[in-house]
């Protein structure tokens, strides 16, 4: 596993509330998740350094930020803050914007012409905040906070104000971001959605603690946090990488490690990483691999558990491939019809939902 960038073990006494929270933020995009009030945005001011009341320790890459005695100001801190509302500077034009941050740098940062290429703004340098919409302030935010040089951005529900297609937009620039920058981001967000389609990991918070902390694909595969996640149906998350296209029939072809998978309508280059969502319903379990079906995937899978839901069906867990966890949801009946035991191997037909965004 990858070294952690930032430690922190952190204390915050308010009337009502209380953070006790203690975690580490990895490479790569963490969501920040949990109920409203758990304390998700103080966590980030706290580690923005905004926070004067709070205690504890934060460490950064051999850096000390804070410890019972000393506290780094919040301007020397090297982080990136991007809110929901954006606080652009609104007498300054883009460019100027831009400009501002570049000049408040204390180490290296990105070029300006890669941010501009990468959040898609060359054409609006030379605008004022007030000329832009909702979607394109955001980029511009997000811009201006990635040209001060951050060693980690922290982003609180940075696209709850946009429409569904604004977020689809901006999305694949955010996922784009730990990678071509460098910086890893704590992200947080009130959307399922956006937890499946951005984080590599979720960190889940609850009454002012980290509860969990994982990856994404192990989080939303466990029963265990299913509850916190907002109570959704058994499900599993695989991410995959294309390996090939068959141009004859428009299907390509993904390794998982759940075995070899083939979606349709999808265009995408070999090497890409995708992430894909196995609702239990959308599992077919069959004694035999089925000869004549119109389903595109079948894998061999042994069963692992069965739960009885009391309702005429019965969970069934299964394993597939390189210990790929998936659920199916069957009746009672197909449970003992197919004589469903633990140990017993069986085939599975899967219909694998694409999440947007390649990981
Ligand atoms: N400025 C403040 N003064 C006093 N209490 C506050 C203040 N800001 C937040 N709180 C309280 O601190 C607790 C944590 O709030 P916080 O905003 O961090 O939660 P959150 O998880 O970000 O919530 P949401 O998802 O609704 O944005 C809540 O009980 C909230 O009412």
């Amino acid at each position: 596993m990858s070294e952690p960038l930032l430690t922190f073990d952190l204390q915050l006494r308010r009337q009502g509330f209380r953070l006790e929270a203690e975690g580490r933020l990895e490479p790569g995009i963490t969501a920040l998740f949990g109920p409203s009030g758990c304390g998700k945005t103080t966590l980030l001011r706290c580690l923005a350094g905004l926070e004067k009341a709070s205690e504890g320790v934060i460490r950064h890459d051999g850096s000390t930020w804070q410890t019972r005695s000393f506290r780094l100001p919040a301007h020397r801190r090297p982080v990136g803050l991007v809110f929901q509302d954006m606080r652009l500077f609104e007498h300054m034009s883009v460019a100027q914007n831009f400009e501002f941050a570049r000049r408040r740098r204390r180490a290296e940062g990105p070029r300006q012409q890669e941010v501009v290429e990468v959040l898609g703004v060359a054409g609006l340098l030379d605008r004022m905040p007030a000329a832009l919409s909702g979607g394109e302030a955001q980029r511009v935010a997000l811009g201006r906070a990635l040209l001060a040089g951050p060693r980690v951005l922290l982003m609180d529900e940075p696209l709850a104000g946009l429409d569904h297609e604004r977020r689809a937009r901006i999305m694949p620039l955010v996922r784009a971001i730990p990678e071509r920058f460098g910086v890893p981001l704590l992200y947080v967000t009130h959307t399922r959605q956006e937890v499946l389609t951005l984080a590599d990991r979720v960190m889940l918070m609850d009454r002012g603690g980290i509860v969990a902390d994982d990856r994404v694909a192990d989080m939303f595969s466990a029963p265990a946090c299913w509850p916190a996640l907002g109570g959704i149906e058994p499900t599993v998350v695989w991410d995959a990488r294309v390996v090939a296209r068959d141009n004859d029939w428009g299907l390509t072809a993904l390794a998982s490690d759940a075995g070899r998978l083939r979606l349709a309508g999808i265009s995408c280059d070999a090497g890409t990483r995708l992430r894909l969502l196995v609702a239990a319903r959308d599992v077919v379990l069959t004694l035999e691999p089925p000869v004549a079906s119109s389903a595109l995937n079948g894998l061999p899978v042994q069963v692992e558990s069965l739960e009885d839901r009391g309702n005429g069906l019965v969970l069934v867990r299964l394993t597939a491939g390189r210990r790929a966890p998936l659920w199916a949801e069957v009746s009672r009946q197909s449970a003992a019809a197919l004589r469903l035991a633990p140990g017993r191997r069986v085939h599975a037909l899967i219909r694998p939902q694409l999440l947007g965004v390649p990981h």
